[in-house]
């Protein structure tokens, strides 16, 4: 019965604008059509028996529908007063005490971001400093019955008087998303934009047509929900469609048209215009499982390697890396990214076709070792040797890491088209194939190929058959899916992330198939 009246309220004041989606159980009793998903929710809850949670409060305050998404934005508007309950206490000393016993009994206000002790809402009493506890909104101030045993007990001992809270929440307040479901139309609220590409102070959206009447909000609201953004842009072409260094045009959506930005990955700073490289911050995930495959000591081959996040952070863990960017902005922000990272020792920046530069890497690679060619790295210090060199004692000899001669990995991140650069690891190390097992020792194994690539998002085999008939063609060998990269002709093919409904982007890894790494060079 006491969700009787808080209902009441609720429907008073909200009706005409609400898209509340929980109200306690009693509400299958209102007849509205706005309540047919409320209802379902709400007997759910009634069957589990739950009480209003952490979680239910926070749905249950919703922001005020406003609908003037395509619009311009009034944050005003976005304000909303709550009638709840609150306890007021006759002794501001007994405030901790009763927020702790309301709180074991879940009936004082549980919101993120709002503290549920709050000055009495008489003005001349909050000037005395007379504080009150908010309640859980299923409690009444003027309805016993939706009180509880401490609430009871301490309005008995008249420590306590349960009086009527106003709850003024407003655009500060509320979330992006809960911002984003107030100001768009329900049939927009499945697929409300989130998981951002962020590079620096800028944020890149790429919204949906039906989301577009609402871009400029959608990138005002961003910017106020995010402080450590100053810009909002949306892609508005098809990336790779005009690019083939996948840079894409945009609009500035809200803050500054300024895309000269700073960020940090895998450890490391880089620096570039985000108008004139590619940089995707939802592919961390992918650099760093990627990198973590790398032996200190290895040389990789990062055949795309953009401003260089597989390779710089690589070179900072002594891994030797050969980076080839086509795009010349890229090349540029890649040789910063070595210096600024001061990974010169272990990464060397190329600007060519990855086509003509797998070849050249596998070469130059075998030449820079016969030269000798090293890094030279300070020793790990002993404990206690910092002090000791303090001191005056000399420091320890540098370290000497030669670089090996073959390549142990090849990285291919352009997923729109890499595969079809796999023709040129044929004659990879032709005329060299004592440089590999089983002539060596240690056994010196062929190189890993990492190559990204689009599929259909499918959870049968579709995608990994279709990944591994294209290798196949390019490589002229029989290549299929399997668990282990090290048996021949076998690709492990990963998942990386989906990126359309029915695309994802994986990534597929083999070793070079000896026939296919010393066939004679066309
Ligand atoms: C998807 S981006 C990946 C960049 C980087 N590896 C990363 O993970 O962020 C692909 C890169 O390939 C470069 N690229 C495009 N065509 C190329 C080519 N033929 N040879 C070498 N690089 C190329 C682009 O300039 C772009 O930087």
């Amino acid at each position: 019965m006491s969700s009787c009246s808080f209902h009441r309220w609720s429907l008073v004041e909200d009706v005409s604008q609400s898209h509340d989606h929980f109200f306690p159980s009693v509400v299958s009793n209102v007849h509205h059509p706005q309540f047919s998903l409320t209802m379902a929710v709400t007997h759910d809850q009634a069957d589990r028996g739950s009480t209003w949670d952490d979680q239910d409060m926070s749905l249950l305050l919703r922001p005020p529908i406003v609908r003037s998404g395509a619009g311009a934005l009034n944050r005003a508007l976005l304000s909303k007063r709550f009638p709840i309950a609150a306890a007021a206490v006759s002794d501001p000393k007994l405030i901790n005490k009763y927020n702790k016993a309301l709180n074991s009994t879940k009936e004082t206000l549980i919101l993120k971001r709002v503290s549920p002790i709050a000055p009495h809402p008489d003005q001349t009493l909050a000037k005395q400093g007379r504080k009150c506890l908010l309640l859980n909104p299923r409690i009444k101030a003027g309805v016993p019955d939706t009180w509880g045993a401490v609430l009871k007990d301490g309005v008995q001992k008249e420590e306590l008087d349960v009086v009527s809270y106003e709850l003024q929440l407003d655009y500060d307040y509320w979330s992006f998303h809960d911002i984003m479901a107030s100001i768009l139309p329900e049939e927009l609220h499945d697929d409300i934009p989130a998981g951002f590409n962020i590079a620096g102070h800028v944020a890149h959206l790429n919204l949906r047509d039906a989301f577009l009447p609402y871009k400029k909000v959608i990138g005002e609201v961003l910017l106020d929900k995010n402080p450590h953004l100053k810009t909002v842009i949306n892609k508005i072409e098809n990336v790779g469609a005009e690019s083939q260094f996948r840079t894409f045009q945009y609009e500035v959506l809200a803050g500054v048209d300024d895309l000269n930005v700073q960020t940090t990955e895998g450890g490391c700073i880089f620096k570039f215009d985000y108008a004139k490289v590619y940089w995707n911050s939802k592919l961390e995930t992918e650099h760093r499982r990627i990198i973590n495959l790398f032996q200190p000591g290895e040389v990789v081959c990062d055949v795309m390697a953009g401003i260089g996040p597989f390779a710089v952070p690589a070179g900072k863990n002594g891994v030797f890396v050969w980076a080839n960017d086509m795009n010349p902005e890229s090349y540029a922000c890649l040789e910063d990214a070595i210096k600024r990272n001061k990974v010169s020792e272990f990464v060397r920046p190329f600007c060519e076709d990855g086509r003509t530069f797998i070849h050249k890497a596998a070469d130059s690679v075998l030449e820079a070792s016969q030269r000798g060619e090293h890094a030279t790295i300070a020793a790990k210090l002993p404990k206690g040797a910092r002090t000791a060199i303090a001191a005056g004692a000399p420091p320890p000899p540098k370290k000497t890491v030669p670089i090996p001669p073959t390549i142990s990995h090849f990285v291919m991140n352009l997923p729109a088209s890499a595969i079809e650069f796999l023709d040129c690891y044929r004659g990879l190390y032709a005329g060299h194939e004592a440089l590999f097992e089983p002539t060596t020792t240690p056994n010196t194994k062929l190189p890993l190929v990492h190559v990204h690539c689009f599929s259909l998002k499918a959870q049968d085999e579709t995608p990994r058959i279709d990944i591994c008939e294209r290798i196949t063609k390019e490589l002229g060998f029989p290549m299929k899916p399997g668990d282990n990269p090290d048996v021949e002709g076998e690709v492990t093919i990963h998942n990386v992330r989906d990126v359309a409904p029915a695309k994802t982007m994986y990534c597929a890894t083999f070793r070079i198939p000896r026939e296919v790494a010393i066939a004679p060079r066309s």
